[in-house]
């Protein structure tokens, strides 16, 4: 066995390209595998908070803290300033703390992606199932063949890994909550009844038992930003339709029936539109440890995405990962300290994001009727006519 293991990473989101990039840094080979067919075939939507002990840490482990600060912004430019370490220069105490850095998921993306040599990454690999071989590697299938061996082969593959099943028995559960964001360019001035609609503040629907937000946010166009309240065996009927890149008018088809306001807002909404269904593994997932098999990122700890923790840890368990594989001991011994702490680790964000969706599927429940919508909807509209 050469002196580090033979790597693969299942999965280009950030959690595997920030594995990826330290270890290539260390001039350790990995190899990603990719579903996608490239680069840019799937949306990448939103804005990501990076905070400075967990994903920013990973980017200046990667040496990526300068590509980091070119893509970074922050509301109150003058709050605060870092050097190119990231070591806090100056900070306005009366700033408020969650004035994190905010940064658009594509750009995190490219910059990852232009760090690491096009060969590393294969595009349009799927994994469909490891196989455990009988010298303890593994060999990787895909559609067009296997691949292998590999020793350590990581999951990075997010909420519906394929890995996780080799160390797991548990699957994420539906929150009760699915984002819908669509983008409308200038609602001001194209649609300024949708404008009214959507305001400055959220309004609320209510009917068959399910909620919905629709709430503005972003200043070169409106995001829509759709919060559902949905039995979860409604859920499960519908969520292949509920998928990322569904099409407009399946989404407003959806809405079509108990909804119609927000139709008009799907039907004018550009290319941007994305569906997310909230799903979550429970707060202290964890697995005994197999050899050769590992976990990072949604994989290991899928949460809500409500307490803003989810890239952030998945990035850090990347550089936690690397970091106990560079450290140049046994690897398999490297790969259980990185779970043990991992494990601990991410149990704190994980109750924050619950306890979130609870919070808010409360305010759905608690606060919104066809009543308050109807009432807030008019005002909305008589307000843009004056
Ligand atoms: C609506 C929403 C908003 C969010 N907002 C925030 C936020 O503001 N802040 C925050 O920190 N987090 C947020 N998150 C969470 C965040 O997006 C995830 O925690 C993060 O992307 C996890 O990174 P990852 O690398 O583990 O997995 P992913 O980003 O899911 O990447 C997994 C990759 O694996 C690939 N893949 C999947 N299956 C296979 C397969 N079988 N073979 C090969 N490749 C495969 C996928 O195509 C993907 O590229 C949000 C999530 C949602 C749903």
């Amino acid at each position: 066995m050469p002196s580090h293991p033979r790597i693969a990473i299942i999965g280009a989101g950030p959690g595997g390209l920030t594995l990826a990039r330290i270890l290539h840094q260390a001039g350790v080979a990995a190899t990603v595998f990719e579903r996608e067919e490239h680069a840019l075939s799937r949306p990448q939507g939103g804005t990501l908070d990076l905070h400075l002990d967990s994903g920013q840490l990973a980017l200046r482990r990667a040496g990526l803290y300068e590509e980091f600060l070119k893509i970074a912004r922050y509301e109150d430019q003058g709050s605060r300033l870092y050097d190119k370490d990231g070591t806090l220069l100056f900070a306005d105490d009366d700033a408020d703390d969650s004035e994190r850095p905010e940064v658009d998921r594509t750009a995190l993306r490219q910059i990852l992606l232009a760090s690491l040599p096009e060969e590393i990454i294969r595009w349009n690999h799927g994994l469909r199932e490891v196989i455990p071989r009988d010298d303890g590697a593994y060999d990787l299938i895909f559609e067009s063949g296997k691949i292998g061996p590999f020793d350590l082969v990581v999951g990075a593959d997010g909420s519906w890994s394929k890995v996780r099943p080799l160390v797991s028995s548990y699957r994420p559960q539906y929150s009760g909550i699915t984002f819908i964001e669509f983008g409308i360019d200038d609602v001001d001035s194209s649609h300024p009844d949708l404008a009214a609609l959507v305001g400055h503040g959220k309004i609320g629907v209510e009917a068959d038992g399910r909620g919905l937000i629709v709430q503005r946010n972003g200043n070169a166009h409106v995001r829509g930003y759709a919060i559902f309240r949905v039995p979860t065996d409604w859920a499960e009927k519908t969520f292949d339709l509920a998928r990322p890149a569904k099409t407009r008018a399946r989404l407003a088809a959806e809405f079509e029936g108990w909804a119609p306001e927000i139709v008009g807002l799907i039907e004018a909404s550009n290319d941007h539109i994305v569906s997310r269904p909230i799903y979550a593994l429970p707060v202290g997932h964890h697995w005994q440890n197999r050899i050769g098999i590992t976990l990072i990122g949604d994989a290991a700890h899928v949460m809500s995405p409500f307490g803003g923790e989810g890239v952030n840890a998945a990035m850090l368990d990347a550089a936690e990962l690397a970091r106990q594989l560079l450290e140049g001991g046994d690897w398999k011994k490297a790969v259980k300290a990185y779970e043990t702490d991992m494990f601990e680790r991410v149990i704190e964000p994980a109750e924050h994001a619950a306890e979130a969706v609870a919070t808010e599927l409360s305010h759905l429940g608690a606060e919104l009727s066809l009543q308050h919508y109807k009432a807030h909807l008019e005002a909305r509209l008589q307000g843009s006519a004056a």
